[in-house]
């Protein structure tokens, strides 16, 4: 048997058998950890601990420390983080880089310190945009630290590195069964829809439903349309989390995909005919384009017995329909 085998065969199991235990989800009411959240409640745990940014700022290690010491959760979810698209990622660096590794940092430290040993396990959330600017594609994870990051979420990245290698030395150094997922890039319900700030797809589809409902002729997309961006549902993500929680305890991290890209003009033709808009697409080439390809290489996942399942355009019309539902009048 392998290291990575020997190390899996004792986690494998336990999480899923576990429904009755505390599972802190930090970041319940974002995109990720909402999903996340209705998971396990749909699985039968009786136990998911969350707090409100309002109730607890992860950023304050002192009332962090305080919170674990309380609460003893057995489980933790890392779904708490400062998130933003493109334009986001490149107007605030500073928020990018020393928020995320604020939380990262107390948690991931929080849960070590924990009296008695609580935490039996912890999982991170890092991103897609860790690797290189030019990796190889699909992207393997032996490419991280292989070459110059992309420029328009370096910062971001920069933490989301620094919390996988949190992750790995406080499973060498202490023996916290602490593992990290990297997701490609992500939509669903309860996704940011900032008009500037957020994501590419809660992005369009807002801008394509306020140009329908308004009988705009032309709806502005940004960069040239060439990037090839992979999608995944978050339905989807959530379920690979509850697997990785049951199934992995390594120290590599784990890539999250669905193995399938699209152009980002390909998903403008396809969010303008989900949501119904009639009209013209015109490229602002003013707008970065950001990193060419990003195809991630989830064959380690796959090779656990795990894949996606949510096709994108029925993802996407299930997220317009979430979105005129639950934001559009907000
Ligand atoms: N969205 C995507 O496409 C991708 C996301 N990921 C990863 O998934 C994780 C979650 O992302 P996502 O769900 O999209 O992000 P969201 O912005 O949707 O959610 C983040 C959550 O964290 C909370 N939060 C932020 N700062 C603090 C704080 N100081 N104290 C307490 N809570 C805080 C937010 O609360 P509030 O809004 O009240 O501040 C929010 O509920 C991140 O680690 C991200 O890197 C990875 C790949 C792609
Ligand atoms: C998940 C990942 O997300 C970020 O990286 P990104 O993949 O480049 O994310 P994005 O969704 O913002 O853009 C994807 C593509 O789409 C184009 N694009 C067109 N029109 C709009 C538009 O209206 N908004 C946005 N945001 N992009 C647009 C845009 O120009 C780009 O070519 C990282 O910062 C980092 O946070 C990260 O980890």
């Amino acid at each position: 048997m392998g290291k990575l085998e020997s190390e899996n065969a004792e986690a494998i199991g336990s999480f899923l058998s576990d429904t009755s235990a505390k599972v802190f989800v930090a970041g319940h009411r974002g995109l990720v950890g909402s999903a996340i959240h209705r998971k396990l409640v749909a699985l039968g745990f009786t136990n998911v601990l969350v707090r409100t940014h309002a109730e607890l700022d992860l950023t304050r290690q002192a009332d962090v420390e305080a919170f674990f010491a309380a609460e003893r959760p057995r489980y933790v979810i890392v779904a708490a983080a400062k998130v933003g698209g493109i334009h986001a990622n490149s107007t605030y660096p500073a928020d990018f880089i020393a928020v995320n590794l604020q939380i990262q940092t107390n948690i991931i430290d929080a849960a070590l310190r924990c009296a008695g040993g609580a935490v039996r396990k912890l999982l991170f959330l890092g991103s897609s945009c860790i690797y290189p600017k030019l990796a190889p594609q699909p992207i393997p994870e032996s490419a991280l630290l292989s070459g110059p990051l992309e420029p328009t979420n370096e910062w971001y990245a920069v933490a989301k590195i620094a919390g996988i290698k949190m992750c790995q030395a406080y499973r060498i150094q202490h023996g916290l069964d602490a593992i990290s997922a990297m997701p490609t890039n992500l939509y669903g319900p309860h996704d940011n829809f900032h008009p500037e700030n957020s994501h590419v797809l809660p992005a369009l589809i807002r801008r394509f439903h306020k140009a329908k409902v308004s009988c705009a002729n032309e709806v502005v997309v940004w960069g040239t349309g060439s990037p090839l961006r992979e999608f995944l549902h978050v339905d989807d993500l959530a379920d690979a989390v509850v697997f990785l929680m049951d199934r992995y305890s390594g120290l590599e991290h784990v890539n999250v995909g669905s193995g399938k890209e699209v152009t980002i003009k390909e998903l403008a033709e396809m969010v303008k005919e989900v949501v119904g808009f009639e009209g013209e697409l015109v490229w602002d080439n003013t707008k970065p384009d950001g990193t060419p390809r990003k195809l991630m290489d989830s064959s380690m996942l796959a090779g656990m017995g795990w894949e996606a399942k949510i096709p994108l355009r029925e993802g996407l019309a299930d997220t317009y329909k979430w979105y005129v539902e639950n934001v559009v009048d907000q």
